[in-house]
């Protein structure tokens, strides 16, 4: 065969590549249409059946010369790029998506806020233990002009001996020591059954990163009036962590904090990996503000500033980091929490970085 034929043979193959590209697409466009249909009755995207059923046909129709199996594994990937067009779509509809709000979502409490360029530094005990011990980080937390204290009333410890929390007698010590210095109250409710009772108490109920895709907990937040700080999954995607937001949302609660607090990897130089590029993916795909905690992503306390920086300098939101005036006595966390003359010094040198100005602060 000469080298001309090939040649033409190739022009006709280019010839059919165009005809083929055209067919796929035109079939996704149908795929497309499939998926909202599907969406808007809630009917699950991939359906074997119905892949099952065109497998058949073209293995009745196939005349060669390709396999069947071949030509059926073809099949399978235009199907698989089927459905990740449809997830893809489906993404862009959510409530929390870029896509359906394109200005930054601002989580107001009087003249504090978080979101839309504001720099917020939440910090905290990382347990509520005495109201002389979290009066004194609110202390700390307004001496530096900022405007939310967290504190854990409801402490989920990996080990069921390790200290608890002082459950609805934490939230009131919390309570009291944000009122005593007008600070808003951050603070974790893990069960279902806490959430009304743990709203007369905060400013801001968190969602922690073991309950991220406790769906009960989530949707039942979502009714709430009262926004929500949820944290990533010790071992979430990214995506994961938007439907969870998303399951917030879907209930009407629009006030949503995400906050990156580091996922599981295989390091062991840090307590987890923070994922530092999470926070502008999650800024792009998302409107809703997003936070760092710098404590439980590093668990170090040589880290703590580093992190911040980074996190500031990627576009977060804002920090949560823990404080503690004794940390050594901490009931928990004992070792990344600073103390007062160490969050003294976090303050000022994120301030001499120009990342942190205390007039936003306020
Ligand atoms: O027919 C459907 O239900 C579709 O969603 C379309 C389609 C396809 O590519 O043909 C895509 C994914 C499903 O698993 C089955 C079929």
């Amino acid at each position: 065969m000469s080298l001309n034929t090939i040649d033409e043979l190739r022009d006709e193959i280019d010839a059919i590549n165009l005809q083929i590209m055209h067919l796929i697409n035109e079939r996704a466009i149908l795929v497309q249409k499939i998926g909202i249909a599907k969406q808007a009755s809630g009917v699950n995207r991939f359906d074997p059946e119905r892949e099952r059923d065109m497998l058949d046909r073209i293995a009745e129709n196939n005349k060669g010369p390709f396999q069947t199996t071949a030509l059926q594994h073809i099949f399978k990937e235009i199907f698989k790029a089927g459905l990740e067009i449809q997830k893809d779509d489906q993404k862009e509809k959510l409530l929390v998506s870029r896509s359906m709000k394109s200005e930054d979502t601002v989580v107001s409490f009087g003249s504090a806020y978080i979101g839309g360029g504001s720099m917020q530094l939440i910090a905290g005990p990382c347990a509520v233990e005495s109201y002389e011990q979290t009066a004194a980080a609110a202390r700390e937390v307004k001496k530096h002009g900022l405007s939310f204290l967290r504190g854990g009333a409801y402490k989920p410890r990996t080990s069921p001996y390790d200290f608890q929390g002082l459950g609805l007698e934490g939230l009131k010590i919390l309570r009291k020591a944000a009122d005593d210095y007008a600070l808003k109250a951050v603070s974790e409710v893990v069960s279902v059954y806490d959430l009304e009772t743990a709203a007369e108490y905060l400013d801001i109920i968190q969602i922690g990163a073991r309950n991220m895709q406790n769906f009960d907990l989530l949707k039942e937040a979502g009714k709430m009036n009262k926004p929500i700080l949820l944290k990533r999954g010790l071992s979430a995607t990214i995506e994961e962590f938007i439907y969870s937001a998303e399951y917030i949302m879907s209930q009407g609660n629009k006030e949503i904090i995400l906050c990156e607090r580091g996922i599981r990897t295989y390091e062991r130089a840090t307590r987890n990996t923070l994922d530092i590029t999470a926070v502008p993916i999650l800024k792009k795909e998302t409107h809703l503000p997003v936070l760092v905690d710098v404590t439980h992503s590093t668990g170090r306390k040589d880290l703590l500033l580093p992190a911040a920086k980074a996190a500031m300098a990627i576009g977060a939101d804002g920090v949560m980091a823990e404080i503690h005036p004794d940390p050594a006595t901490a009931l928990s966390d004992s070792a990344q929490q600073m103390d007062f003359s160490e969050f003294d010094d976090f303050i000022l040198e994120l301030q001499a970085s120009g990342l942190l100005r205390m007039k936003e602060t306020v």
